[in-house]
């Protein structure tokens, strides 16, 4: 099966390669053309633009920042709608909203093509193993159609039936996920200004009803003081933004996100937004150093 790939970030680069390990043959297009370097000495085959990438492929996958990069990837001059029409397929697993998504999906049946929406979940160790879990909804026989690239991707597919809710499913998830990170974070400071030991507070914690792979995963490396980027700040505080606005539109209450989402603003106005989301943390340790 010949696949696209656009956008070879964090995410996208393990995604790619792991298509490519497993013998799909590949052509990526990244923004940042050297990015594509290395997957092209591993077999890919480089496109020029979207447009070039969706023309001589009969999927398309893509992995982009936000709403506004993947409305660009698709709208702008040589992109994905240049080329899309009937039996092309675009998958977009990105993180965006649902309407992006719908707009993307609108533009693409109207020329004869077909979509689905995949975000995942599960970050870059995930990505470059191939256990992410992809909750995709929209033409159910895209969905057949890519499964075996998702069985690669991945260790777990869902499919949520209309476009859309792939996108929200995803937003409720890392609503919850920066929701915790935040108590984590601020257990962590009060623990810290307690006069206790953090590496002990993960401990008990670990042991306890509230273990979870999450503190396990980040708390060693928040202690030390060190953020390299997973899931970078800016794009949890993306999701947050995002999840907020859904509760908004069905008048759902969500303070303890919209505290959360708070504190990831700080972060990002501190310079913290290239940083792993758990980089929140400094955020509190900043707030509570004595004046
Ligand atoms: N990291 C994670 O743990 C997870 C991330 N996600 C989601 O997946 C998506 C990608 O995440 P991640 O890989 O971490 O993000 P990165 O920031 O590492 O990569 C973003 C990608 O978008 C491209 N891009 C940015 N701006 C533009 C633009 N103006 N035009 C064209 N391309 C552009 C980048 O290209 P360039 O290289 O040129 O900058 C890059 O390919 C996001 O929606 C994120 O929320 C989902 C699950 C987990
Ligand atoms: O969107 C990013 C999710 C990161 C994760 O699930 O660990």
């Amino acid at each position: 099966m010949e696949i696209g790939f656009l956008g070879l970030g964090i995410m996208g680069v393990g995604m790619a390669r792991n298509l490519i390990k497993h013998g799909f043959k590949v052509m990526v297009w990244n923004r940042t053309i050297s990015k594509c370097d290395l997957l092209v000495e591993e077999g890919a085959l480089l496109g020029k633009s979207p447009a070039e990438v969706v023309k001589k492929c009969s999927i398309t996958i893509a992995m982009l920042a936000d709403p506004a990069v993947a409305l660009s990837v698709v709208f702008d001059e040589d992109g994905v709608l240049k080329s899309i029409g009937p039996g092309k397929s675009y998958v977009d697993m990105s993180t965006v909203d649902p309407n992006t998504s719908c707009t993307i999906h609108k533009a693409i049946t109207e020329k004869g093509g077909h979509f689905l929406e995949a975000p995942v979940s599960g970050s870059k160790k995930p990505a470059e193993d191939g256990t992410l879990i992809i909750l995709a909804a929209g033409d159910q026989s895209v969905y057949a159609e890519v499964l075996p690239a998702f069985e690669v991707m991945g260790k777990r597919s869902f499919y949520l039936g209309e476009v859309g809710n792939g996108a929200k499913m995803k937003l409720v998830v890392n609503m919850i996920m920066g929701s915790m990170m935040n108590a984590f974070s601020e257990g962590l400071a009060l623990t810290d200004k307690s006069g206790l030991s953090q590496q002990t507070l993960l401990d008990v914690l670990d042991l306890g009803a509230i273990a979870n792979p999450m503190f396990k995963l980040k708390g060693p490396s928040m202690i030390k003081g060190q953020f390299n980027p997973a899931f970078p700040l800016k794009h949890q505080q993306k999701d947050m933004r995002l999840a907020l606005a859904l509760g908004d539109e069905l008048s759902v209450s969500m303070p303890v996100a919209a505290a959360s989402n708070e504190a990831f603003k700080k972060g990002r106005s501190m310079g913290l937004g290239d940083l792993d989301f758990s980089a929140v943390y400094k955020v509190m340790m900043d707030q509570s150093s004595p004046s």
